[in-house]
């Protein structure tokens, strides 16, 4: 498995109860899951886990075989190897496209990175728009450049909170279906989390339900009930 989530607990500060609860998840290397919930569930407190801006009060996550937390150990943010596309896109306003991807590149030389900005613009066939700003973008190009952003660095694990949530419904999807093939030729292991059910099947290899702050599968669900489950949380062995 080449991400391990096992019995994961966590609780805001100023919170009474866990919003995690013994939350469990395996992903294989080169799978795209979904996690999908209704807005409260932790799908965003999840993916703020996975990239070490929380820590958990119990639990063990293991990324490409590396434990990253435990009881022990807490590996930094920077050094997870994730990128993340973020529900706004957090586009720096006053860069433009190729300095935005270029802010990530930390530790590549000049040319490399001038090359790098080249292939992930041509990834996500956006190569004649390196010079444009944000706001000359429309909403289905920003995402893009967003893509492009968090891949550049080549991260080892890609996180996209609400991917689609500020694009009109038309385009949803036909963005929905690019933004999967992207991902796939890059071969990347991907979460996205959504509310969407329809962006979850569009995209996913694989859905996982999120309720109460816990994990449920879909593919169980399906065959027991067309709605959210009522059986016990997932548990990993
Ligand atoms: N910084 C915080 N401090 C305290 N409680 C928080 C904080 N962030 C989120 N929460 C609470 O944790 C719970 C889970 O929030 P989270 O944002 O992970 O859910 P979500 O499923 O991503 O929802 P949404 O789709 O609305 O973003 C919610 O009850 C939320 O109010």
């Amino acid at each position: 498995m080449y991400i391990q989530i096992k019995d994961l607990c966590f609780r805001y500060g100023n919170s009474k109860m866990n919003t995690i609860r013994n939350f469990n998840l395996s992903v294989n290397q080169g799978q795209i899951v979904s996690i999908l919930g209704e807005s409260g569930s932790g799908k965003s407190t999840i993916l703020r886990l996975l990239c070490g801006l929380e820590t958990p009060s119990q639990g063990v996550i293991s990324i490409g075989g590396k434990t990253v937390t435990d009881d022990r150990s807490f590996v930094l943010p920077e050094k997870r190897g994730i990128g993340m596309v973020f529900q706004d896109y957090a586009l720096f306003p006053h860069m433009t496209v190729a300095e935005n991807i270029q802010f990530g590149l930390k530790g590549f030389g000049r040319k490399a990175k001038k090359q790098r900005v080249e292939e992930v613009l041509d990834l996500v066939n956006m190569k004649d728009f390196s010079k444009r700003y944000p706001h000359e973008l429309s909403g289905g190009q920003q995402q893009r450049i967003a893509l492009a952003r968090a891949l550049a660095p080549k991260p080892s694990l890609l996180l996209l909170d609400e991917p689609f949530s500020n694009l009109d419904a038309d385009l949803q999807i036909k963005i929905r279906s690019e933004l999967r093939d992207i991902i796939k030729k890059t071969g990347i292991t991907s979460i996205f989390v959504t509310h969407d059910r329809e962006d979850s099947k569009a995209i996913a290899d694989r859905i996982i339900t999120m309720r109460d702050g816990s994990a449920y599968d879909w593919d169980s669900i399906c065959t027991i009930k067309s709605e959210f489950p009522e059986e016990q949380p997932m548990t990993i062995s």
